[in-house]
């Protein structure tokens, strides 16, 4: 006993006098990290586990973290966290305009690579948004058909109109009782509804419910695809930011509910792609060309075989349905939400917008496309708001090869990644100038008024280059809409925004409050966006 005793001892005093070498050697990188001088390492890291603690501690505030690393780090730094299932990763950050030109310019030598990642696997399949190579060269090309100009003109622009007169009708109500709604709900019924029609023919009718009063609130009734979506888009969220999700789900219940929303999506695809082949059998027998039916996304693809000539499964056809909806849905609703909510910071724009809604589309009456395309001020202001406020904060690529960034001549190793950040990149005078941090939409507009058209890679907010987002023009059609109608209907005033439960770092003070988005795959508002509305005499 004594002589074991005897030997614990000096094991002991070994194994602490290691780690406080390793805690010397790595003193702000995970364990085994490469030392580099030629990147500085980002603020927060710790020893041994570098920058593991700091992002789950600043997870409520991550966007505010990482435009105070650009602040104190400088365009490119690196942080190292530790992922039990990826291992130790060393990242890079760059927020140089050149070096996000030359990682977008390339989607073959710079991946997703993300198909491999359990954590998001599950909600996003292997759709467009996370494949690579060759099955993302075939998706996108399938899925550029019903983009085109026709489609615009006769369809999607009336689509919108519909959607928007149905979400008028229950801000009337709102106004008319004295109720509180939550915009950003309504948007997102409104957009589940378009994109599921887009996508595969199928309404949803989640902003068609009954409305009920709750507290002095408007409340729609909760639909149950929308509810799984939701839900299941903010779990892959929660996961990609946990390292050990897949072990705290096995003791937390967590695993069973997120398997129940999704079986909840891949049930709704599943009976609208046996509907859509039934009716295709039918018509194929009767003679007709299948063409006629060819109306929707799903209708495309559904036409595509596999390399081997057998038909796309229904998993594959979900993949994609449920890739279009997370796309353009949740994106363009969060995106209108975000107008409203800086435009009751600011009534002096309000005043312009309204101004110009009245001038090209008159005051009342119904709008046509060709009326939308006038609307250049309204157009500034979406992209003003997406400068700020940028649905996809931010997003990686993983190098295939030894590469060096051209901006910064940073040196990436085969298999490293490297993040940039559109909400970072909004906010750099050096890209934007001093009044960068300002809210400004006549940046966007020449002196005649007319839209300038922006270098795609120092306002990545649709991503660049061949990987572009595909729904860009769309989104900005559907977001021109629904300003200049509303706007030319209804006064708003915001409201609740003292609730704690709508930040992610409350304060008395508002101004250090931080973390107004919330967790999601995209930048939503944190515990909605309440407004009372008040209908305008005409
Ligand atoms: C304001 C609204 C929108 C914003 C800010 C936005 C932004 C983006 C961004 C940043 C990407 C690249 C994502 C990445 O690779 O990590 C992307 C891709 C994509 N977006 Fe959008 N999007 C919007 C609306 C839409 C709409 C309405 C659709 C159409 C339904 C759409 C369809 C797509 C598709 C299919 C891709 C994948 C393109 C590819 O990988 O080749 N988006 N979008």
């Amino acid at each position: 006993m004594l002589s074991l005793d005897i030997a614990l001892v000096p094991t002991l005093g070994l194994l602490i006098a290691i780690f406080f070498l390793a805690r010397l050697k790595w003193p702000d990188m995970v364990v085994f990290s490469k030392k580099r001088d030629d990147i500085p390492i980002a603020p927060g890291g710790e020893p041994l586990i570098g920058h593991t603690r700091y992002i789950l501690r600043n997870g409520p505030r991550r966007l505010e973290a990482l435009y105070e690393t650009f602040l104190k780090a400088g365009e490119v730094s690196r942080r190292t966290v530790f992922s039990y299932n990826q291992g130790p990763q060393d990242l890079i950050l760059s927020f140089n305009v050149q070096d996000v030109e030359q990682i977008m310019r390339d989607p073959y030598t710079w991946v997703k690579g993300t198909t491999a990642n359990a954590a998001t696997r599950q909600f996003f399949g292997d759709g467009i948004f996370v494949s690579d190579g060759d099955e993302w060269k075939v998706a996108r090309k399938t899925a550029s058909n019903i983009f085109n100009v026709k489609n615009f003109r006769d369809h999607f622009a009336d689509d919108f109109i519909t959607e928007c007169d149905k979400l008028s009708a229950h801000l009337r109500t709102a106004s008319r009782k004295g109720l509180v709604v939550d915009l950003q709900d309504l948007f997102l019924r409104c957009t589940l509804d378009s994109f599921a029609r887009l996508a595969m023919g199928k309404d949803c009718g989640a902003i068609d419910q009954k409305f009920y009063t709750e507290g002095g609130r408007y409340k729609l009734p909760t639909v149950a695809f929308m509810n799984a979506f939701d839900n299941a888009g903010s779990h892959t969220v929660k996961r990609g930011i946990n390292p050990f999700w897949e072990w705290t789900e096995l003791f937390n219940g967590q695993k069973k509910i997120m398997d129940g929303y999704i079986k909840t999506m891949d049930d709704f695809a599943a009976d609208v792609v046996r509907e859509k082949r039934a009716k295709m059998a039918e018509a194929s027998k009767a003679g007709r060309s299948v063409g006629e039916l060819e109306v929707d996304l799903l209708d495309y693809f559904m036409k595509n075989k596999n390399e081997d000539g057998s038909e796309l499964s229904t998993k594959q056809l979900r993949d994609i349905v449920m890739n279009f909806i997370i796309a353009g849905r949740d994106t363009t609703a969060q995106t209108l939400s975000w107008c409203f909510w800086r435009l009751a910071q600011h009534p002096e724009v309000y005043a312009k917008l309204r101004e110009e809604a009245f001038r090209v589309l008159g005051r009342d009456g119904t709008s046509t496309y060709s009326d939308f395309k006038n609307l250049k001020y309204t157009n500034a202001v979406f992209n003003e708001v997406l400068r700020l406020h940028p649905n996809v904060p931010s997003s990686s690529k993983l190098a295939t090869r030894d590469e060096i960034l051209p901006g910064t001549k940073t040196r990436v190793a085969k298999g490293q990644r490297v993040f940039w950040s559109s909400y970072v990149m909004g906010r750099s005078t050096k890209i934007w100038g001093p009044d960068a941090l300002e809210f400004r939409p006549e940046r966007w507009l020449d002196k005649d008024g007319n839209l300038l058209r922006e270098n795609q890679y120092k306002w990545p907010v649709f991503n660049a280059g061949p990987r572009i987002c595909l729904g860009m023009n769309m989104a900005t059609q559907e977001g021109v809409v629904f300003l200049s109608t509303l706007i030319r209907q209804f006064d708003f005033e915001l409201v609740n925004e003292d609730d704690p439960a709508k930040w992610g770092v409350w304060h008395p003070d508002p101004e250090k409050r931080e973390g107004r988005y919330q967790l999601a795959i995209t930048l939503g508002m944190r515990g909605g966006l309440d407004f009372k509305v008040t209908e305008l005499k005409l």
